[in-house]
């Protein structure tokens, strides 16, 4: 089919990449010409695993282009899909401006018929509202908006795509639902995944209501942690003790420094807004954002306390991204938690394997280094912030040499604290064999080790 995508960031790259992976002919377009110049040399302007790849791929099918002019990505096009950004308003709801604003760049440029498909996520009523703007420019008859919300994640995004647990399609235009099961036909021939037909209402919903309840996973298990740490419990075990219930799973259960994102943060206070527009306020979710929000600082200051840190004091900080293996450093929680410890007066030496060039236009005045012993070196305390698969085979030797203190702080708790204290370092996790006791014991072990 000849599909065109607006918008090529995360999920308009990787929906164009494996549309045309899957046999259909897709011409990709965005805005930025600078992204169009990267995209058109093969090189995707993005850190996603796997992504340069299968653009490799599908380039060798002859399958996938890069158009510069709109009309020419649009013309003939039988779904045209748009994915642009749909960030957050001061109020929390959602900034249409950018759907609206392709919208009408597209409407002129239709072919009847034509189904404009909306993969950004969108607050419900939002299909509506951009059928409404294409309407007014052409008319009613000739084309349909539909919902078709992404689960993918960053990090796993084309996997994600091709291995969806649901495809969700959300249009009573029957015309827009053949067009959008016929496109995703070979997807489902490959995986047997359910399709959901339904409103376009109800598909905007499925895609808030998921994020967040999934948001609320990770801020439940964050209290718990906490809860853990002062109560003498390992969160890490009773996490896997809550999962092993298949009514509640083991995904998504994992204590950290809070989400972050380009999703969570932003589609939590949507749902929000969303709730107190139409009277119904969602409070579960209004207290999971202020306590998400609140987290990632209140651990700058518990690091403080528990290493005994004064102004002036040195923390290296390992990732910087929000999450492990992607760039995006949208709503990490490192842009709160560095800040809030230069509040304090201390010094901040930090690596990432991919996103220092984006942390660094939001995180002024750190020390950038070249690898996890660089950051480490003459450091009071050590933080890992991101769940990169480096940093579990990090040589805790090499660090704990390169330190000043002897103080680690593995806020994702991927670590084993034996190995840690085995090399001369009080480990601190997150919820883990409770505090201040775990503090005790692990140093214990490192006089044992010492003593050995
Ligand atoms: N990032 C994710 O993991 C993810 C997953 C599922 C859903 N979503 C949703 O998908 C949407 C896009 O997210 P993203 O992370 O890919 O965003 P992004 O910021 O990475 O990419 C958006 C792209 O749209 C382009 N753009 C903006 N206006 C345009 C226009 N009028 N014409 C052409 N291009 C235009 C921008 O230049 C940018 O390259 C958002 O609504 C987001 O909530 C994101
Ligand atoms: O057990 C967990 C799982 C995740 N996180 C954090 O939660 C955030 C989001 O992680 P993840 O969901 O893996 O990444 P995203 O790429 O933001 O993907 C989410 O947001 C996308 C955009 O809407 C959706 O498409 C995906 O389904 C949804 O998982 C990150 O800060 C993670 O570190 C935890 O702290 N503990």
């Amino acid at each position: 089919m000849d599909v065109a995508i607006i918008g090529t960031g995360y999920v308009g790259l990787t929906t164009g990449v494996c549309l045309a992976l899957l046999g259909h002919e897709v011409r990709c377009h965005d805005v930025d010409p600078g992204r169009m110049d990267k995209l058109a040399r093969g090189r995707p302007p993005i850190y996603e695993p796997g992504m340069e790849q299968a653009m490799r791929a599908a380039a060798r099918k002859r399958s996938l282009h890069f158009v510069s002019e709109l009309a020419d990505a649009v013309r003939g096009a039988k779904a045209v899909f748009l994915s642009v950004g749909t960030p957050s308003l001061p109020d929390g709801d959602i900034d249409l401006s950018y759907l609206e604003a392709a919208a009408r760049q597209i409407a002129p440029l239709l072919a009847p018929f034509t189904t404009v498909v909306v993969k950004s996520t969108v607050t419900v009523g939002s299909c509506r509202r951009l059928e409404q703007i294409i309407r007014d420019v052409r008319g009613a008859g000739d084309f349909a908006v539909a919902a078709n919300p992404e689960f993918l994640r960053e990090g796993s995004a084309i996997d994600d795509f091709m291995h969806p647990d649901r495809i969700i399609i959300g249009s009573d235009d029957e015309r827009a639902t053949t067009t959008l099961k016929e496109l995703y036909g070979p997807l489902v021939a490959r995986t047997d995944a359910p399709v959901l037909v339904t409103s376009a209402e109800n598909a905007e919903m499925v895609k808030h209501a998921a994020n967040a309840f999934l948001a609320m996973k990770i801020g439940f298990i964050n209290e718990v942690a906490d809860l853990c740490e002062r109560a003498g419990a390992d969160v890490t075990t009773v996490a896997k003790g809550i999962g092993l219930d298949q009514r509640i799973g083991p995904a998504f259960l994992q204590a950290g420094p809070g989400f972050g994102g380009s999703c969570f943060p932003k589609d939590a206070r949507a749902f929000a807004a969303t709730g107190r527009r139409n009277g119904v306020p969602q409070s579960l979710v209004e207290t999971l954002i202020e306590g998400n929000d609140r987290r990632k600082t209140a651990l700058a200051r518990r690091i403080a306390f528990k290493a005994n840190l004064r102004k002036g004091a040195v923390v290296a900080v390992l990732g910087v991204a929000f999450k492990a293996a992607t760039d995006d450093v949208r709503e990490s929680p490192a842009l709160a938690f560095i800040p809030a410890l230069q509040d304090q007066g201390f010094v901040v030496r930090a690596f990432d394997p991919q996103a220092m060039p984006t942390a660094a236009k939001e995180l002024p005045d750190v020390n950038w280094c070249s690898d996890a012993y660089e950051a480490a070196t003459g450091a009071d305390a050590v933080v890992i912030l991101t769940d990169w698969k480096n940093f579990t085979e990090l040589d805790l030797g090499r660090l704990s040499e390169r330190m000043k203190g002897s103080t680690l702080f593995d806020f994702r708790n991927i670590l084993q604290p034996e190995a840690v204290a085995a090399c001369g370092m009080t480990y601190f996790g997150v919820g883990r064999a409770g505090l201040p006791g775990d503090k005790r014991q692990y140093v214990e072990k490192r006089a044992v080790a010492a003593a050995n």
